[in-house]
């Protein structure tokens, strides 16, 4: 009976799928699993118009392998200088099902991002208006620790942002601190989070076993035990407030094997089986199809899907690479036997 989970078909609601070759090379390893994502916006030229992000989902679609029934949810790019008019427009015309904020330099792509979130209150009183949720790369971009960034920027940015727009919709993304976890259990319903397969399996230690390893390196960065043991519980507790966020981030394997190695970790093609694997290790499988398939769903007003998929236990080889644009990428777990397959 416990051998297999029948769960509805789950969403990513966190979702990297870069665009071109790559695009036709990871895309088939999301749609495979879920029956929608999330995109993100951080393209090389950054999503931040409707145009441009009808332009996008149009070359997801057509890079989607055949009979594959996959619906990505478009986001818009929050820039210093963005037009909450053109957000409104976006969200009105279904194109825009939320917005995101990279604080300027803070990761992949973001040097686009807002330096103050001053400049786009306007932005962000339009969405709370709406009913916009408005999702959060939550790093501080100073000098602060890296290991400390996430926790500084909940005190800094996050609490004052949720006093002033109290209604505001709001997703802290990929969220990697006991700080985070328990901030958003603590919040109001509007407040939730996604959390990752990677920040649920490894913590800081896995960066620097037995040598340099820069496919366990993204960003915000796994932080500590204590942090890792944190953020899981909360992934298991049955809480509406955290839901299934893969961050899957494709780069080509040697601009990670690299002197200054890209932030990012490429989790789509196992994404399910990682997951399950912390819920039955947990003892927790009975609240897996809530965290993959209900929360995301409820906390966007999004109907849940119908359809289901069947998650054996049975071993599964992750291999070392996959061949993807021309290039390799290096799939989180690597190497190893994961001990759930997806029909
Ligand atoms: N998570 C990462 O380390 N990288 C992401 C950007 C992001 O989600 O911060 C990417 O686009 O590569
Ligand atoms: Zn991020
Ligand atoms: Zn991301």
């Amino acid at each position: 009976m416990s051998d297999i989970l029948k769960i509805r078909r789950p969403d990513d609601w966190h979702l990297h799928l870069r665009d071109g070759a790559m695009l036709e090379a990871v895309v088939g390893y999301t749609a495979r699993q879920f029956a929608r994502a999330i995109v993100m916006p951080n393209l090389a030229d950054p999503v931040t118009t409707v145009s441009a992000a009808i332009a996008y989902r149009d070359r997801i679609l057509l890079a989607l392998p055949e009979g594959r029934d996959f619906m990505p949810l478009m986001t818009a790019y929050l820039t210093d200088t963005i037009d909450p008019e053109e957000l409104a427009r976006g969200h009105a015309r279904g194109v825009f099902t939320a917005a995101k904020l990279y604080p300027a330099n803070a990761t992949t792509n973001s040097d686009k991002g807002v330096t103050d979130i001053a400049h786009i209150h306007g932005a962000l009183e339009r969405m709370q208006a709406i009913g916009m949720p408005l999702l959060i790369h939550g790093e501080v971009t100073d000098d602060t620790d890296i290991f400390d960034r996430e926790a500084v920027f909940i005190e800094r940015t996050l609490e004052p942002l949720v006093r002033d727009f109290p209604a505001l919709k709001i997703v802290l993304e990929h969220i990697t601190t006991a700080e985070a976890a328990q901030f958003i259990a603590g919040a109001g319903p509007n407040l939730a989070a996604t959390i990752t397969p990677h920040h649920i399996h490894i913590n800081r230690n896995a960066i620097f076993e037995r040598g340099i390893r820069p496919h366990a390196y993204c960003l915000p960065v796994a932080k500590r035990e204590h942090h890792r043991l944190a953020v899981r519980k909360a992934a298991v507790s049955g809480s509406p407030k955290f839901f299934l966020g893969t961050d899957s981030a494709p780069h080509a394997r040697e601009t990670k094997e690299a002197s200054c190695g890209c932030a990012g970790i490429f989790n789509a093609p196992f994404a399910l089986e990682s997951y399950v694997a912390a819920f039955d290790e947990d003892g927790a499988l009975d609240r897996f199809e809530a965290f993959a398939s209900e929360h995301g769903p409820r906390f966007y007003g999004l109907p849940l899907n119908e359809a289901t998929l069947t998650l054996r236990r049975e071993p599964v080889d992750v291999p070392e690479r996959l061949s993807a644009a021309g290039a390799d990428i290096v799939p989180f777990h690597a190497g190893e036997t994961l001990g759930w397959r997806l029909d």
